[in-house]
């Protein structure tokens, strides 16, 4: 076993039944009970000032793999933080509430998502393990951050996509960083069957990128680091969920630092999901502590059109634990938010990255949220991921049939304002 590639301390548990393992980079199930598994990281004296440089590796003591381990990195992590002042005053006008808003910008990363944050872990533990084949099944952001870090690794890369459900952003940097690319007819949930089966049946010969691989997630954790390192613990972190890996890694990453004895607090955290796709905010919302898995997922969002998160156990357990909550926002509501984001903050993220401010603006009105929170949305990914969202989002434009007519309305335009 590659135990060498592994701080000391650091072993994997069972979600479920609590068994305790070595430190496997090939398992990825409970021997036990088959349920989903979690990395457990020693913190005894790690404080703040062991940190240094800048994003994921900056958190390397609190990373499980040992300091042999050469990292694959693009400098991923160390994202904005960004205070949202103007949106702050429209919850003031229009709710008369007035919660301090962050929206951490994960669009800022290489490729545009959190997920480059898992995969300079898991592609540094990949190519350390000299691995043959990576395969991971996408709605589109796994797909183009593993291509490009398993390019920049030397690895090979194939990715498993719902035909026709992938936004034109993340399709074309899939192809762009060099990846096969296979096509089910189906959905994600299919396509994410198609690679745990072969990955099961291939014993080590095909090794999987996906969030069910738990030294992925813990590049992910670094999401709260950052944010309790810049402002402290919020009152609420808000993040979209498909899959359900994000929201797990990040309350994990909480726990951490609460246990080390960096923070003296936890914040509650908000899961957002899309109506079409809410197996979990459903489950939530009457209170079952399984997952009402959906057939046939829909949503405008396409990076949370998930209808069977493999990591549900994790999610539900985050949200439970911290007295957090999930909620469900329709596609009008994210597409709106995409927009408010926008225009009103600069920030562009792409549909299910602005979901989680549709959640703010629907906890805000039933009085979840209120005056002297303060809230971190996860802007999970950016904008530009998905071209055809952002045409629909936008507002009409004008047309002038020639340059002097375009000067003509740029200056009444100038005299109206
Ligand atoms: C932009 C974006 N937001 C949110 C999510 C949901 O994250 P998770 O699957 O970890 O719940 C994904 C994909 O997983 C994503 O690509
Ligand atoms: N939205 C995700 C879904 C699968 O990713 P994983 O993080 O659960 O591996 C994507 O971008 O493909």
């Amino acid at each position: 076993m590659a135990l060498w590639m592994f701080r000391r301390g650091v072993v994997l548990r069972c979600v479920n039944c609590g068994e305790i393992y070595e430190p496997d980079p090939f398992l990825f199930k409970c021997r036990k009970c088959g349920s989903l598994l979690e990395v457990l990281v020693p913190v005894e004296g790690v404080s703040w000032s062991s940190f240094r440089g800048r994003g994921v590796w900056r958190y390397r003591p609190l990373l499980p793999v040992s300091d042999d381990v050469k990292p694959v990195t693009m400098g991923e992590g160390g994202t904005p933080l960004i205070r949202c002042e103007n949106i702050e005053a429209w919850l003031r006008d229009r709710y008369g509430v007035a919660p301090r808003v962050y929206v951490k910008f994960e669009g800022a990363n290489p490729t545009g998502s959190f997920k480059d944050r898992g995969m300079t872990v898991i592609a540094s533990i990949a190519r350390s393990l000299r691995v043959k084949l990576v395969a991971a099944a996408s709605t589109g952001n796994t797909a183009s951050s593993a291509a490009a870090y398993t390019a920049r690794a030397g690895l090979k890369m194939v990715l498993v996509l719902p035909k026709g459900k992938v936004a034109k952003g993340k399709l074309g940097q899939s192809i762009l960083y060099g990846a096969t690319i296979i096509e089910v007819d189906g959905s994600f949930d299919d396509a994410m069957k198609a690679v745990q089966d072969a990955v099961e049946a291939s014993k080590g010969g095909i090794y999987p990128f996906n969030s069910f691989n738990p030294w992925r997630l813990e590049g992910q954790k670094t999401i709260a680091f950052e944010i309790a390192e810049e402002i402290g613990v919020p009152d609420f972190v808000i993040v979209p969920v498909g899959n359900g890996g994000n929201i797990s890694a990040i309350w994990k990453g909480f726990n951490e630092l609460h246990k080390a004895g960096l923070i003296d607090k936890l914040p509650r955290m908000v899961g957002v999901q899309a109506e079409g796709a809410a197996p979990l905010a459903t489950a939530f919302e009457k209170g079952l502590d399984k997952p009402l898995f959906v057939d046939k997922p829909e949503t405008v969002a396409t990076a949370i059109r998930i209808g069977r998160p493999v990591n549900w156990m994790k999610a539900l357990r985050a949200v439970k634990e911290s007295g957090g909550l999930f909620t469900k926002v329709s596609d009008d509501e994210i597409l709106s938010a995409m927009r408010m984001l926008a225009s009103m903050e600069g920030v562009g993220a792409e549909p299910a990255g602005a979901s989680s401010l549709a959640g703010l603006l629907k906890l805000v009105e039933d009085g979840t949220i209120g005056n002297n929170d303060t809230v971190v949305l996860v802007a999970t990914g950016h904008a530009l991921k998905d071209p055809d969202a952002m045409l629909r989002a936008s507002t009409k434009m004008l047309h002038a049939s020639s340059s002097s007519e375009a000067a003509k309305l740029l200056l009444e335009m100038a005299e109206k304002s």
